[in-house]
């Protein structure tokens, strides 16, 4: 029997980096033994796409190390490479030699895949050269929203001509270098608006003043952002609690770079040391890293655990009464959010997660996603509009749907790490960010079995 995902998958978003194309699902057991184990977690996404968009626009050869090779990353790497940027890629080791600002290839298709890094980054990159692009990505990409970072590229010269989706892609950028003075963005969507223009920003035809609308959603990835453009020597003057951020002319410089690993990652790992009474180190990591995800340690410490961090290391230790009875704010770090919704059921008390509703415009609408998931496996969930509250229960066997969202499936892979009988549609999608997720489940003890029909 053919299983069909409810959500059917978009394959054409899958890179060459992806595994299990054929496989229908996976059927998880839960873990055997106990979980005592240091391992390291791959480079983070977020890291990867901003440095490979500067390396390439700067002066000379960057060399990077702890690269990330996901869907994310290669996609990113492939739309670099047809503006005709030089990269040697060795696994995680990765050569750039960088463009100095001038893309060679002034007229190509670009595919962003499913990555939002991408769509909402390399069109302001882009913007900075002379030419015609057309930029189409994922089917859900096309849902995802980009016209706050597209009407400002429009009030800084680009012209941009949209195909079937108003306001996202498949669209045609033409541009001619992008203008300095002032521009005004909203983060309250996406803080991803704002990172790419401010990627693009040092090499306007004048130094760019960029005001942020409002709150940002997530707003330490934009921190991210300027952490990455100043270690490649950007200037800036960031002003009015940083809701004013004014980028000086300039070339990014290559430099040689090690990228920490991803927290995002880490946080299922972690999560799955909590859930089993078990503990897990991951190394390569501090507690002090601009990653906004390491907040799940505070909130593991409240559920009962124990953390245990030095300069290189973080670990966590479980508990075999995970504490619950609280409300979480997820609006910095909401890649969490399904993250602590998988664990809640295993709470003593309801968990209550907030300040949400921008990951209804995620990879699926993660909202609605995870409660209909979770009421699949028996849980009693209540739905907000900006969050959900999940209850404790016991989870019975159920099939479950990813929604063609890595984080749904290895979120939602930690209930079958604790529970028999749960199974996972189209377990491929964990590729956006881990495509060995379910390799590294089975050798910490889940057990793992694919169905290929
Ligand atoms: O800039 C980044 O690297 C990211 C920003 C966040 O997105 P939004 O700000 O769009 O929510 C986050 O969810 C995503 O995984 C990575
Ligand atoms: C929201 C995410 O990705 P993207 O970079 O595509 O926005 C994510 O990885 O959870």
């Amino acid at each position: 029997m053919v299983i069909t995902s409810a959500h059917e998958p978009d394959r054409e978003a899958r890179s060459p980096w992806s595994q299990h194309h054929v496989e229908q699902k996976v059927r998880l057991s839960r873990m055997q033994g106990r979980l005592d184990r240091t391992i390291s977690i791959p480079g983070s996404k977020s890291f990867t796409n901003r440095a490979l968009l500067i390396a390439a626009l700067g002066r000379g050869t960057t060399v990077l190390r702890g690269v990330l090779q996901s869907d994310d990353s290669y996609w990113c790497m492939k739309a670099l490479r047809a503006l005709g940027v030089v990269i040697e890629d060795e696994g995680e080791h990765v050569t750039i030699h960088g463009n100095a600002g001038k893309w060679a290839v002034a007229d190509a298709s670009l595919y962003v895949g499913a990555a939002g890094t991408v769509a909402r980054f390399l069109p302001a990159v882009l913007a900075v050269g002379k030419g015609e692009w057309l930029i189409e990505g994922s089917r859900r990409m096309g849902e995802r929203p980009l016209t706050a970072l597209l009407d400002a590229l429009t009030g800084l010269g680009a012209v941009i001509q949209y195909g079937a989706n108003p306001g996202s892609v498949p669209f045609t950028l033409l541009a001619d270098g992008l203008n300095g003075g002032e521009v005004a963005i909203s983060g309250a969507v996406s803080s991803q608006f704002i990172s790419g223009l401010l990627l693009a920003a040092p090499y306007a035809k004048e130094a760019l003043s960029i005001r942020i609308d409002g709150e940002v959603v997530q707003r330490d990835y934009v921190e991210m952002t300027l952490d990455m453009m100043r270690a490649f020597g950007a200037k800036m003057e960031v002003q009015e609690d940083g809701q004013v951020i004014t980028v000086r002319p300039g070339v990014y410089e290559a430099r040689s770079l090690c990228l920490e690993p991803d927290v995002s990652t880490c946080g299922y790992f972690w999560a799955l040391a909590a859930l089993t009474n078990g503990r897990i180190r991951i190394e390569g990591i501090s507690a002090q890293t601009r990653q906004p995800d390491i907040a799940l340690l505070q909130v593991l410490e409240q559920m009962g655990c124990t953390i245990t961090s030095g300069a290189d290391f973080v670990e966590v230790q479980g508990t075999d009464n995970l504490k619950g009875g609280f409300t979480v704010s997820m609006q910095r770090w909401s890649d969490q959010t399904l993250t602590l919704a998988a664990l809640a059921p295993f709470a003593d008390g309801p968990i209550t997660l907030i300040d949400a509703a921008h990951i209804r415009h995620h990879e699926c609408d993660r909202i609605a996603a995870i409660c209909q998931e979770l009421r699949k496996l028996g849980i009693e969930v209540e739905e907000h509009a900006d969050g959900l509250t999940v209850h404790p229960g016991q989870p019975q066997p159920a099939l479950l749907d990813p929604h063609d969202d890595h984080r749904m499936a290895m979120a939602l892979s930690l209930i079958g790490a604790r529970v028999d009988g749960v199974q996972m549609m189209d377990p491929g999608c964990v590729s956006k960010t881990c495509p060995d997720f379910y390799e590294r489940w089975r050798d910490l003890g889940v057990g793992v079995d694919f169905d290929y029909a």
